[in-house]
């Protein structure tokens, strides 16, 4: 059931950047330019959300619009309204993504709305998407644990997800959001999920807060997803657990991943290098185990 190719969706420059110090548009247009030329495919570059909720990300339309684009590279943004969409298809993004949780009270301070108003406020999102011809990805946050609420049911992370993917979207990214799971309870998260929502649509989420990450992915492969979500240099830190580190580093996933023979694309030098450019700009060391051996 172990895949023997992943597909790498690169968050650093969105989910990362959303969670450190603000860097300049030109710093994040070098980091995605950067990251495509290590072999990175689908990399999430931009989102139009509220300034004022998410300072970091308020030149998204900025990056989008200046990047030098590659061929093969999918450059995608997160959308949680209709209009952030109209933003980003402004900003020419190739395709977006609505972000759900499977924890009411983390929805409500993430998006300020609850689950069932959340799916209310996708559904114009998703057809303006599909007549857009702009692929729609789908996150639901919280899937092994809430800041608030602490335990999440796990068949309310498969409600959740199976109406997302309904809905339309083309991928499902179950989110560790707080990186809280181990592997055991990780595995048979998905293999819930799975029987609501296929397998080979589904893909991880893990941050790596509790430095179970790497575990838990090892854990789920066996269950057949093919893509993970990681950032590079670990960008990112978690708001609910100061000083703690965010996602996972692409640097560490894709070592791991090419020991076990499973195939990225991905150029584990150019990589490192494009992760410890940006950790240079933000004035701190990278947060990748992986590029830190091979840079020392
Ligand atoms: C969703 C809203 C906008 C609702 O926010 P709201 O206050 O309920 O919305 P509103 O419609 O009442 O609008 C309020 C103001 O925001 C503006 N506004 C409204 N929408 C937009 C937009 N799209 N782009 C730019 N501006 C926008 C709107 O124009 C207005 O401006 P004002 O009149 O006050 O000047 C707000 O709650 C928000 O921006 N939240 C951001 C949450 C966020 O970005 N969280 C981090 C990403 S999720 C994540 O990281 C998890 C994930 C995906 O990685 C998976 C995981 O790890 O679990």
């Amino acid at each position: 059931m172990t895949p023997n190719k992943v597909s790498i969706f690169e968050v650093g420059a969105r989910d990362g950047l959303q969670n450190e110090l603000p860097v300049t548009t030109q710093d994040k247009i070098a980091l995605v330019e950067a990251l495509g030329r290590a072999g990175v495919k689908r990399i999430e570059a931009a989102s139009f959300v509220s300034p004022k909720w998410v300072p970091q990300m308020a030149d998204s339309g900025d990056v989008l619009r200046n990047i030098s684009r590659q061929d093969g590279v999918t450059y995608s943004a997160l959308t949680p309204n209709l209009k952030g969409l109209e933003l980003a298809l402004d900003a020419g993004a190739d395709e977006v993504a609505i972000f759900g949780a499977a924890s009411q009270s983390f929805s409500q301070r993430n998006i300020n709305c609850s689950i069932e108003e959340s799916i209310e406020r996708f559904a114009p999102v998703m057809e303006r998407a599909i007549a857009a011809n702009i692929p729609v990805r789908g996150y639901v946050s919280c899937v092994l644990g809430c800041p608030y609420e602490g335990d999440i049911a796990i068949s309310e992370v498969a409600r959740v997800s199976e109406i997302l993917y309904k809905m339309g979207c083309y991928e499902i990214s179950l989110g560790d959001t707080i990186g809280v799971g181990t592997p055991a309870n990780a595995r048979r998260m998905v293999e819930a999920v799975s029987q609501k929502v296929p397998v080979d649509k589904l893909a991880l989420h893990f941050h790596d807060t509790y430095g179970q990450a790497l575990a838990n992915i090892l854990a789920c492969l066996e269950t057949g997803v093919s893509v993970i979500d990681s950032s590079v240099a670990g960008l990112g830190g978690c708001p609910y657990a100061k000083g703690a580190s965010g996602n996972l580093a692409t640097e560490d996933l894709v070592y791991m991943l090419n020991g076990l023979g499973i195939e990225t694309g991905i150029d584990l030098h150019l990589l490192a290098k494009a992760g410890n450019t940006i950790s240079q700009a933000l004035g701190k060391s990278t947060g990748s185990k992986v590029a830190r051996a091979i840079s020392g």
